[in-house]
């Protein structure tokens, strides 16, 4: 251990640090400039890594400036810095942060640390209260991270870097009670005294790269749900239903295993938007895809084909148990009516393919039969289902 304290020059270690954190703070800056507005906390945290690096920039200069600089200006950039983390973790999350009480919080904690420095003259003193604060900032730093969406590498990386950060500056804790004797030398070759330092600059890179990569899976996630899912409903569009279906499709006629198709109308769509406007329309639409989707199993896959028409895929299912769903679907709808929404009916038309013996000779032929169904229901009278 000693050889390794020996090696590690903690000014230039602190330097090189610090300018890890200024292109980390860049990477952010920029990421938050291009990335939809809806990820938000990027520039929080570039800003937070700035303040973190002007923080441990001041704090390496100790006997160089003075010290309402070196330690005051340093601890106060320091804390800001690990609060602006904790806000930019709440705004991805999409809660609103809660400055007063932390910034009264730091204050208080500033103004601690001035009469440590200038009144008592107490290094430990200073010590354990910077370290209390950096354990209630990284702790709601950890929960935070721990329940950050999507829950990836991202979010676990981070939450491991806040609690490394919550247990160095409790062992900051424990090693102070057993060493009063430590002197207020910043640049002590004491392995503690270099784990903490470390830990405020190389830790602060490593929260750095968790957020960048929290952020670019939130980004995939957003990119692969806007290539496969209508935006108003959030049931899958066409594309996706045609690239499930072909597996489907291929799985039944390899398993012989029946595959069926539900296509389905809302009744007289026309009339709720010409009479209660095209907005409650719309409503009727999402009421009804939430509802035909608490209809479906996990394999089920239901799209939107467009307007009020939606298609459902059923693997693995013959024609009684289709019929069902199907008849389950159009009494929800009938029965069920949601009090803020006008009265609607669907029609649904059926169709199955009984694996090689099916009468189908592709999705969309299937596809065709369920929807001539579906014409047959609309001709004799609506809100039933044919097959
Ligand atoms: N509010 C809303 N209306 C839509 C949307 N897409 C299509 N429409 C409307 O849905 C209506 C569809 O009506 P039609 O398919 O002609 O028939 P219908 O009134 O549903 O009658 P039937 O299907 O014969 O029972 C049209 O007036 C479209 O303008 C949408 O996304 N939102």
């Amino acid at each position: 251990m000693t050889v390794i304290t020996e090696l590690i020059d903690p000014r230039t270690f602190l330097l090189v640090a610090n300018l890890l954190g200024m292109f980390c703070a860049l990477v952010l800056w920029v990421q938050a400039r291009s990335f939809p507005e809806d990820i938000k906390g990027l520039r929080d945290w570039a800003l937070a890594v700035v303040l973190i690096g002007c923080a441990s920039g001041l704090a390496s200069m100790r006997g160089i400036i003075p010290d309402y600089l070196a330690i005051v200006a340093a601890s106060a950039a320091l804390l800001l810095g690990q609060f602006l983390l904790i806000v930019g973790l709440q705004r991805y999350a999409g809660q609103q942060p809660k400055w007063r009480p932390a910034l009264d919080g730091i204050g208080a904690v500033v103004i601690l640390i001035v009469w440590l420095t200038y009144g008592s003259h107490h290094y430990q003193g200073r010590i354990f209260i910077m370290s209390l604060a950096h354990i209630g900032l990284f702790s709601a730093g950890a929960v935070l991270a721990w329940h950050a969406r999507p829950t990836g590498l991202g979010s676990r990386f981070l939450c491991a870097f806040f609690v490394l950060g919550v247990a160095v500056a409790v062992w900051r804790i424990t090693t102070l009670s057993t060493a009063l004797d430590q002197a207020d030398e910043i640049f002590d070759r004491n392995l503690i005294q270099q784990v903490y330092l470390g830990m405020f600059s190389l830790g602060v890179l490593g929260l750095s790269v968790g957020f960048i990569l929290l952020a670019n899976e939130r980004l995939h996630a957003e990119l692969e749900f806007m290539a496969t899912r209508d935006p108003m409903t959030g049931a899958f569009n066409r594309r996706a239903f045609f690239a499930q279906a072909a597996v489907e499709w291929a799985r039944s006629m390899r398993t012989q295993r029946p595959l069926a198709a539900i296509t389905s109308d809302i009744d007289f769509f026309k009339k709720v938007n010409d009479q209660h406007g095209h907005h409650v329309g719309d409503l009727v639409i999402k009421d009804f895809t939430v509802r035909a989707a608490q209809m479906l199993r996990l394999p089920d896959v239901l799209a939107r084909f467009g307007g009020e028409e939606f298609v459902i895929l059923l693997p693995d299912t013959g024609m009684v148990e289709a019929k069902n769903v199907a008849e389950r679907i159009r009494r929800e709808i009938e029965t069920h009516r949601d009090k803020a929404l006008p009265a609607y009916t669907v029609s649904l038309g059926l169709s199955v393919a009984q694996g090689d013996v099916g009468q189908a000779a592709d999705i969309e032929a299937l596809i065709a039969e369920a929807d001539a169904a579906l014409y047959r229901a609309k001709q004799r009278g609506r809100n039933r289902v044919e097959t």
